[in-house]
């Protein structure tokens, strides 16, 4: 049920793609005492500045939706920093507001912390049960300590902290650069910009043929203000639609969508990641929320915000 909707709720990365669209849906829910600072205001990495930050603001919510992301390229060109910073991003988080006395805490986590090779569809307890994928186990050992450090507090201190770990994202304000974004922004502005130019060839990365769940992020932000006015059970959900495609498929859709005529050619020095990461998603489906965005839906709305943003929408993030 509703919270009081004077309720201090402090969203981490409230500027990125995720933490936009749960700043927007709780604003359409009435909430008004939202709280957001941007990396320049406030750097989570400086554990001094976070607990100051946390002195002033008092936060009776807090939503983490701030990290280092990138996509495949990304993260396997920077581990360091998507191990790091991450560490650093989200345990000066959840320490800070552990000691601030914050009841209510909800991290976002990522597909990608479940085993390379587990069965499909992943279930919250094959966590740990195997070897992770290699181009993201930097990014993922880290999700994997908040989720963690979230658990421990629940179980120590039976305080409502819990872990959403979210399929792959798309939607709003995704990141559109060709060097760090997910493949799915990646697709739309490589089919649009080959479009422009009289249908070129698209290069396109790896095989084509793993398989990829997508989750349009509007879905997440209600499922994240879902989490945030019910008392779940437990400590980790994982949020997703249940269906996945090849990314061959997705790219044959996108090209439909962006009405690209020309060829597809498939770079196969570029690394296809893990073969699968579908998600079974009965658990949170039981506790009482449900994906509702069809994909080819959600590309086309996304489609619809990137020409109507990309002149002046250029995230570029290394
Ligand atoms: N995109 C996806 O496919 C998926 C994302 N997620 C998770 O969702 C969350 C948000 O991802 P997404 O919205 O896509 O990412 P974005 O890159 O769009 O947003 C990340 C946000 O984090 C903030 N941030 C990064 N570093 C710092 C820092 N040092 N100090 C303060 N703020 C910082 C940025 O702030 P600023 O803009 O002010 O610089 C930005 O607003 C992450 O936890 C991610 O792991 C999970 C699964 C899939
Ligand atoms: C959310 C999740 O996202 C990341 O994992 P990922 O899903 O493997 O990332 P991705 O979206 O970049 O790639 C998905 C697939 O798509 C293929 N692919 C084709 N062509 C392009 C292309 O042009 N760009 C990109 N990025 N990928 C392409 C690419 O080769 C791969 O096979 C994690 O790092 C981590 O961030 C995480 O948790």
């Amino acid at each position: 049920m509703k919270l009081n909707l004077d309720i201090r709720i402090y969203i981490a990365g409230h500027r990125g793609m995720v933490g936009s669209a749960i700043w927007r849906k709780l604003e359409a829910e009435g909430y008004t005492n939202l709280i957001g600072k941007t990396s320049t205001e406030l750097d989570l990495r400086n554990q001094a500045a976070v607990r100051e930050f946390f002195e002033k603001e008092k936060p009776e919510v807090v939503i983490d939706a701030a990290a280092r992301v990138g996509g495949i390229l990304a993260n396997n060109e920077h581990p360091y920093q998507f191990l790091m910073e991450n560490l650093q991003i989200q345990n000066n988080l959840i320490d800070t507001a552990f000691h601030a006395g914050v009841d209510k805490f909800i991290f976002l986590g990522s597909s990608c912390i479940y085993p390379k090779l587990a069965p499909q569809p992943l279930k919250e307890e094959y966590l740990l049960t195997a070897p992770l994928e290699p181009t993201n186990e930097w990014y993922a050992i880290a999700k994997i300590a908040g989720v963690k450090a979230c658990e421990a507090i629940r179980k120590q201190y039976g305080k409502d902290y819990i872990s959403l770990m979210p399929t792959n994202l798309y939607g709003p304000f995704d990141n559109f650069d060709l060097k760090t974004s997910h493949v799915l922004p990646a697709m739309i502005r490589k089919f649009y910009d080959a479009k422009q130019k009289g249908d070129l060839p698209v290069t396109l990365w790896g095989s084509g043929n793993p398989m990829r769940e997508f989750l349009y992020v509007e879905d997440l932000a209600e499922a994240v203000v879902f989490a945030m006015e019910n008392k779940f059970a437990d400590n980790l959900y994982n949020v997703g639609t249940g269906k996945d495609l090849t990314i061959r498929e997705l790219a044959e859709l996108i090209q439909k969508i962006v009405g690209h005529t020309g060829e597809i050619i498939w770079d196969s020095t570029k690394p296809d990641g893990t073969p699968r990461k579908l998600m079974d998603v009965s658990k949170m489906e039981r506790a009482g929320w449900k994906a509702k965005t069809s994909l080819e839906e959600g590309i086309k709305r996304t489609y619809a915000w990137f020409l109507e943003n990309q002149e002046s929408y250029k995230k570029v993030k290394l």
